[in-house]
């Protein structure tokens, strides 16, 4: 066999060293002038294509680089800015393209939601009264640059205009296959200049081919590739798909463009079945995508080249694309400078650049079959099954678990109403408060050894403490610590849990220059010791008011780590909650009896095709029950979730059966209350009154519209008024102002309500 061909997706943005983030919080904090900050991301551009050129790829993306998300890059390359940010037309400028992203004091920023089944959002465009118009060809300049600078000949992504208009908000349905022509219009400008400029090569990416669309969807789909193919021929098209299998395998590989991209890991047994049914058209490249770009376990490369082989009785090795399943933005860059993990672990690892070279490992054996390739390719795998026979890995026997509560909602709610005496409409936050830069460095210094426990307990009581007092001064009816011990809400758990590992430096990129570092789950995992008790008692023994414990629940747990990949998914997240059950009964018996269980990533891990749903969210709210059940009625608990789209999970939702539960709703506010409309919601509900994803101040007045409007479709006694979301990517100034607005609103919505009543 020989001329197998190598390829990539995406590379990550954010940078070995998180060098990306850094540059960006400083300009937007006035540290450095455009000018140098358009320099120094041109740098690490490069920098990215030649850590791609010396992994010896065939071809590397181009045009996947972004100063934010790759969404809101392709709105403003067609000119796609709502009317608030009263853009001129031409190239939108830099500071409204970071308005959009974040919002200004004068107008609010678009809604951020979550890309796919990940842990990475993206801005949703707001389509009304726009039409689309090519005003800068972002892939074509980034084309030019790599060739001019670095003599390549990269391969330009685009997110294609099917799946940017199902992203995208604003309009009817009905209007759906017009703009979406429209749109074909511009794209065909922009794969025309490309073509112009010496591009031969160009992926779209439309992975919403893997959602559950419609035979009518679809056709449109093929028809606007038609079109566009028709406009702009000899420029060859790569529709790249990923995150799971195909919806309509035959239509998909049978669209008039030179390449299909599949997604062989998440999708491996629908795409592999359906090529084995229906083979796969003579004269198409298939990228396959083989190499898991969402976890960060190193590949079995045996088997891995047992399956190109496989591949090649359906397509010929000439027209045959190894590459990762999905862009390498969900895994971190490099384990260069993981120096501390333990070796076996180590071992059974792969990131980006390992990831790459697990590519060209491949490559090497298949068109160069020496002995010495096909050997390295057998230590490879030794030292990943190492890991995987590990002890680490012994079955471990779960107790059974309650999954009920022994009093209904309405028996506990009277108990609960009794025990606290709460106003109407009570307020409340998420959990956490600004972790100010002074926390994380002396967190750093504390981890390096360079600050005593002692110290760093200090640090953090003296913050509880001052969090405390504002909090009283503010007003707020129930209470939270405000989570300062914490990295973040996944990590600092998995760090007191056996079973989890961490890396230096894994980090991934969340939204704009957020990023996480997800733990990776390797063992069983057990309860250890107490994670939470002593920071929230001493909390509490500071206030007379409720302060709400706050623990990240089981399927948040799971979905934001890396997870162990030989057991299924449901058995590692009942061995979390069982730890998590732990916890809880700790607090309830310390006295603290509101408990907050987040799960924000529950929503997030619903599987995108609908005939998965129902299994998932069986065992998502099986978990969260199982920690949340073992305790006393009056024992209150709160869970809270962001970015939800809660239609599709409602019941689900329901089931969990909380207490009270809080909701992002803020930057989709009209969506979420239609949603409650039709569906009624009898526990205790907090909807965010305001965006905490943005620097920009609530007024007072935008808060009580947004009550009322709610007040319309629940009821008054069970509704609870908080922010979207915790509050530590805010300043304290910010923080203070907001909340005291938002108490304020309250305040005044009670009296609306009282007056309504009477
Ligand atoms: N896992 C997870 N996913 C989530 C969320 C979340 O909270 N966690 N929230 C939603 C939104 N996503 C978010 C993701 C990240 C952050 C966030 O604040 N990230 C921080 C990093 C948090 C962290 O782990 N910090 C560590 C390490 C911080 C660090 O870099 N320390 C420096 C010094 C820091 C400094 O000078 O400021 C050092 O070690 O040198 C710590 O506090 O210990 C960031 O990017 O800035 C917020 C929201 C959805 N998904
Ligand atoms: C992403 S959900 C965050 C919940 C957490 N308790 C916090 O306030 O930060
Ligand atoms: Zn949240």
């Amino acid at each position: 066999m020989n001329s197998l061909t190598s390829s990539n997706l995406g590379y990550p943005r954010i940078g070995e060293k998180r060098e990306w983030k850094k540059t960006l919080e400083a300009f937007w904090k006035g540290k450095i002038t455009e000018a140098s900050f358009e320099k120094v991301m041109k740098s690490y551009r490069l920098q990215y294509l030649n850590n791609q050129i010396e992994r010896n790829l065939d071809y590397i993306p181009v045009g996947d680089f972004s100063l934010y998300d790759h969404v809101l890059d392709t709105a403003v390359m067609f000119g796609l800015v709502p009317d608030r940010f009263q853009y001129q037309g031409g190239k939108v400028p830099l500071s409204t393209y970071f308005a959009m992203a974040r919002g200004t004091d004068n107008a609010h920023a678009c809604e951020m939601t979550k890309w796919f089944d990940t842990n990475y959002h993206y801005i949703v465009p707001e389509l009304k009264g726009l039409t689309p118009k090519l005003v800068e060809n972002k892939p074509l300049q980034a084309f030019l640059e790599a060739k001019t600078e670095l003599n390549v000949i990269g391969k330009p992504v685009i997110l294609g205009p099917f799946t940017f208009l199902k992203l995208s908000k604003g309009f009817d349905q009905s209007e759906f296959a017009d703009r979406l022509n429209q749109l074909a219009s511009v794209y065909i400008q922009l794969l025309q200049e490309l073509k112009e400029a010496g591009a031969t090569f160009v992926q779209i990416d439309e992975p919403s081919l893997v959602t559950d669309i419609s035979e009518e969807e679809m056709s449109l789909f093929t028809s606007v590739y038609h079109f566009i193919t028709d406009q702009v021929p000899d420029l060859d098209i790569i529709v790249q798909t990923y995150f799971e299998a195909v919806t309509h395998y035959d239509a998909v590989v049978n669209l008039p463009v030179k390449g299909i991209g599949l997604d062989f890991v998440a999708g491996f047994e629908t795409n592999f079945a359906a090529i084995t049914k229906h083979g796969f058209p003579k004269d198409k490249i298939l990228a396959a995508g083989i190499i898991d770009g969402r976890n960060i376990w190193k590949s079995n490369l045996e088997e891995k080249l047992t399956f190109i082989k496989e591949l090649s009785t359906f397509v010929d090795v000439e027209r045959l694309l190894i590459q990762p399943s999905s862009s390498l933005l969900h895994v971190p860059v490099s384990l260069t400078h993981e120096t501390t993990l333990d070796r076996t672990l180590k071992n059974a690892l792969a990131f980006s650049h390992e990831k790459l070279e697990e590519i060209n490992m491949l490559k090497k054996a298949i068109t160069v079959p020496s002995a010495e390739h096909l050997r390295a390719i057998q230590a490879h795998t030794q030292s990943f099954t190492e890991l995987t026979n590990s002890n680490w890995r012994k079955k471990v026997e779960r107790n059974p678990l309650a999954t009920e509560r022994a009093a209904t909602f309405n028996e506990r709610h009277k108990l609960q109403k009794k025990k606290w005496k709460l106003p109407l409409l009570p307020t409340t936050t998420i959990g956490s408060f600004p972790q100010t830069s002074e926390i994380r460095q002396a967190r750093a210094r504390w981890r390096r050894n360079e600050l005593s426990n002692e110290a760093y307990d200090a640090l953090i009581k003296a913050e509880i403490k001052k969090w405390i007092e504002i909090q009283e001064k503010i007003g707020l009816d129930v209470f939270v610590h405000g989570e300062f011990e914490r990295n973040d809400m996944v990590e600092f758990f998995g760090e007191k849990l056996a079973g989890f590992a961490f890396s230096k430096n894994g980090w991934v990129q969340s939204y704009g220059s957020r990023c996480v570092k997800p733990p990776i789950i390797f063992g069983n995992v057990l309860f250890v010791e107490p994670m939470t008790v002593n920071e929230t008692l001493y909390a509490q023994s500071l206030t007379e008011k409720p302060v709400k414990g706050m623990l990240t629940g089981p399927v948040t747990i799971l979905n934001w780590s890396f997870v162990r990949d030989d057991i299924p998914k449901k058995e590692v997240a009942f061995q979390i909650a069982e730890a998590l059950l732990k916890e809880v009964k700790l607090l309830e018996s310390a006295g603290i009896t509101m408990i907050q269980v987040d799960e924000p990533a529950l929503r997030e891990g619903l599987p995108l095709k609908k005939t998965q749903h129902n299994e998932y969210l069986t065992w998502a709210v099986e978990a969260f029950r199982m920690s949340t059940s073992q305790i006393d009625h009056s024992t209150q608990i709160h869970t809270h979730m962001c970015y939800c789209d809660f239609n599709d999970i409602i019941d689900s939702i329901r089931a969990l059966d909380a207490d009270v539960i809080s909701i992002e709703t803020s930057r989709s506010h009209a969506e979420l209350i239609s949603a409650f409309e039709h569906r009624q919601y009898d526990k205790g509900i907090g909807l965010g009154v305001y965006d905490i994803h943005s620097p920009r101040i609530p007024k007072e007045e935008e808060m009580v519209t947004i009550i009322q409007r709610a007040l319309t479709v629940l009821p008054p006694s069970l509704f609870w008024v908080n922010p979207d979301c915790g509050l530590k990517t805010r300043t304290e100034q910010e923080t203070v102002a907001a909340l005291s607005n938002m108490v304020q609103s309250a305040k005044k919505a009670r009296t609306m309500v009282a007056i309504t009543n009477s």
